[in-house]
């Protein structure tokens, strides 16, 4: 087999889809969405070396910013076009100013930024950056999100927008919402971590939630192609970092919360209010709450007016008669007012049952018929790395699954032990740059759920992978493992050496990429899927 390229890894995000017809909007009009957002700073405060605060062209242009025209807005000086506003954020790594004089080369005619930023401009050799008005902000990443809604016209008030936040089940929950959106008769977006859905154009996605820049252009294409209802999976980092502020939110569903991101958030409270936020009855009109776990308990508690679900009660939606197949599951939901839809879902699992509950309940709640969205749920051809079945003809089950969190492993190999009489043979690894505290969970959960458990590499990114691998044995050390756990760092060599462990009526069940097509380390994305690795080792077992 031809060994594929490596691709080298850009950390920016690629271009948005804009719409065709760019908008425009006076800078005058971004200084009143500034104005009402936060007080306006002295321009004392960024006055830069070399100039007096008077150069400052926050200060000096505001007599004429009724003449300058903004056609677009960016965050990432790549992607900036002629007539945008480049937004030259403060970030982890770098500030954005650093990138304003290439972005102002590119076309850009102001650009928005912080005290920091200004000062950094003004210090710049008198060049093209100077020749642009600098607005300033205490915190331009909050304001970049009414600031793009202003330019873009808004586009999230204009279709109905529906959002999904969690720690597991987002993707598959949009999914599901989607295809009882389609089934309504909507023409459809969908905005998260597999793709991005413009009616019937699909763009694969960078981030599962976009920045504001990028998110508000896309809303705004979609209502330009005709779409009348969108759905988005609302990340936590999404939430903190205000990529979705200022939108209209017809509805939202909280999955559930477990750990995951404690390398971002600072603790599990930090991460719940990032999630939570999402629910101010400002910003979400109809609230949709998982309850099987004491966050969702606790949200619905702060939201009386919200729906609340649980496979089994108490909530407003619960399931009855659940009948749990290897490919898919039948249930009666049950719901208010003694609504009753019998549903067929094509999604195996309890934890689908549950995802199924969410999009169901949000459905019904702003007016999807039951039986409609209970048939768009049925017609869905299942999520792309979701307990997606790879058959080569094998006498044994094979998946692949995104489960890369504690509580998504453990959920995992529940749900794929009661549907084998053999063992259970599990492949998993930890993501680099990324929670740590989740490794030893997550190698406990495989070591104490599988019959054996083959530990892997994940996107090691700029990790040590056999630390990471050290990481996860810690979990397994601790505690008295009923599995075999063997530790092979080549995930393709792992597979391989799952398939070959496995017998009649096992399951081999590969886990934490789903979908994902590269395995990123280093700085580099070597081209990688689960899926093709998987039907390349049962294939070659087949021939043996
Ligand atoms: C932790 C996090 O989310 N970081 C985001 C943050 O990065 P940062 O603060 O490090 O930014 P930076 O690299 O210092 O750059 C500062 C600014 O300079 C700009 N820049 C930088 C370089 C350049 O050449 N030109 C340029 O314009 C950047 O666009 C940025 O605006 O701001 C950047 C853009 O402003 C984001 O691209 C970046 O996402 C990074 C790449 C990321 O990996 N995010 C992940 C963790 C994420 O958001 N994941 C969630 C899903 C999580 C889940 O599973 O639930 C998601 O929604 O995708
Ligand atoms: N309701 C649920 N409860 C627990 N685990 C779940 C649930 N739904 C899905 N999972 C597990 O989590 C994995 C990821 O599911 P999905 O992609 O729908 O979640 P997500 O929240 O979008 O994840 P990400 O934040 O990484 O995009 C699945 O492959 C499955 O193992
Ligand atoms: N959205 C998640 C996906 C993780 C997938 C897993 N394969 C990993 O790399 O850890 C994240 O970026 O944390
Ligand atoms: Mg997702």
């Amino acid at each position: 087999m031809a060994v594929p390229a490596p691709t080298k890894v850009v950390t920016v995000t690629s271009p948005a889809p804009r719409p065709a017809a760019p908008p425009a909007c006076s800078l005058a009009d971004l200084r009143a969405v500034l104005a009402a957002v936060a007080p306006v700073p002295e321009p004392a405060a960024f006055a830069g070396a070399g100039h007096s605060p008077s150069d400052t062209h926050a200060d000096t242009h505001a007599d004429t910013d009724t003449d300058v025209i903004v056609h677009g807005v960016t965050h990432d000086s790549h992607a900036v076009r002629p007539g945008d506003l480049h937004a030259a954020l403060p970030g982890a790594h770098t500030h954005g100013a650093a990138f304003a004089a290439a972005a102002v080369a590119g076309g850009a005619v102001a650009v928005l930024t912080d005290a920091e930023g200004a000062r950094r401009i003004a210090a710049m050799p008198p060049g093209p950056p100077g020749e642009v008005p600098v607005l300033v902000s205490d915190d331009p990443r909050r304001d970049l999100a009414p600031v793009a809604a202003r330019i873009y016209g808004d586009p999230s008030a204009a279709l109905r927008l529906l959002g999904v936040t969690g720690t597991n089940g987002k993707t598959t929950t949009a999914f599901l919402l989607d295809a009882g959106l389609r089934a309504a008769g909507h023409t459809t977006g969908l905005i998260g971590t597999i793709e991005t859905r413009i009616a019937d154009e699909r763009l694969a996605s960078a981030r599962t939630t976009p920045e504001a820049s990028d998110l508000q252009a896309l809303l705004a294409t979609m209502v330009e192609r005709g779409v009348g209802a969108a759905t988005m999976e609302v990340s936590s980092h999404a939430l903190a970092l205000h990529r979705a502020d200022a939108l209209h939110f017809a509805g939202a569903v909280f999955t559930n919360l477990s750990q995951d991101h404690l390398d971002f958030h600072s603790s599990m409270e930090d991460y719940f209010a990032a999630k939570a936020s999402l629910f101010d009855p400002a910003r979400t009109a109809v609230a949709v709450i998982g309850v099987a776990d004491r966050w969702g308990r606790r949200l619905a508690e702060r939201h009386p007016g919200a729906i609340t679900f649980a496979v089994e009660g108490p909530a407003d939606w619960t399931a009855r008669d659940v009948s749990y197949g290897p490919t898919g599951t039948l249930l009666r939901a049950e719901g208010p007012d003694g609504l009753r839809v019998d549903l067929s879902v094509p999604l195996p699992g309890a934890f689908n049952v549950a995802n199924t509950l969410g999009a169901l309940a949000l459905l019904v709640a702003i007016g999807v018929p039951p039986a409609t969205a209970a048939a768009g749920i049925g017609s869905l051809p299942g999520v792309p790395g979701r307990m997606e079945r790879v058959d080569a003809g094998q006498p044994f089950l094979a998946l692949v699954d995104f489960a890369h969190t504690p509580d998504a492993v453990t959920t995992l190999l529940e749900t794929v032990r009661p549907l084998v009489k053999g063992r259970v043979i599990v492949v998993l690894g930890c993501g680099g740059d990324r929670d740590r505290g989740k490794r030893p969970l997550m190698g406990a959960a495989a070591a104490t759920l599988a019959d054996v458990a083959i530990l892997t590499n994940d996107n090691p990114r700029s990790e040590d992978p056999a630390e990471i691998l050290a990481q996860m044995l810690a979990g397994v050390t601790a505690l008295s493992a009923s599995a075999t756990v063997l530790v092979e760092p080549d995930r393709a060599a792992a597979i391989a050496a799952a398939v070959a462990e496995a017998g009649p009526q096992d399951a081999v069940v590969v886990a934490g990429k789903g979908h994902e097509s590269g395995q990123e380390q280093a700085g580099v994305v070597t081209p990688f899927d689960d899926r093709v690795a998987l039907r390349a080792a049962l294939s070659s077992v087949e021939r043996r």
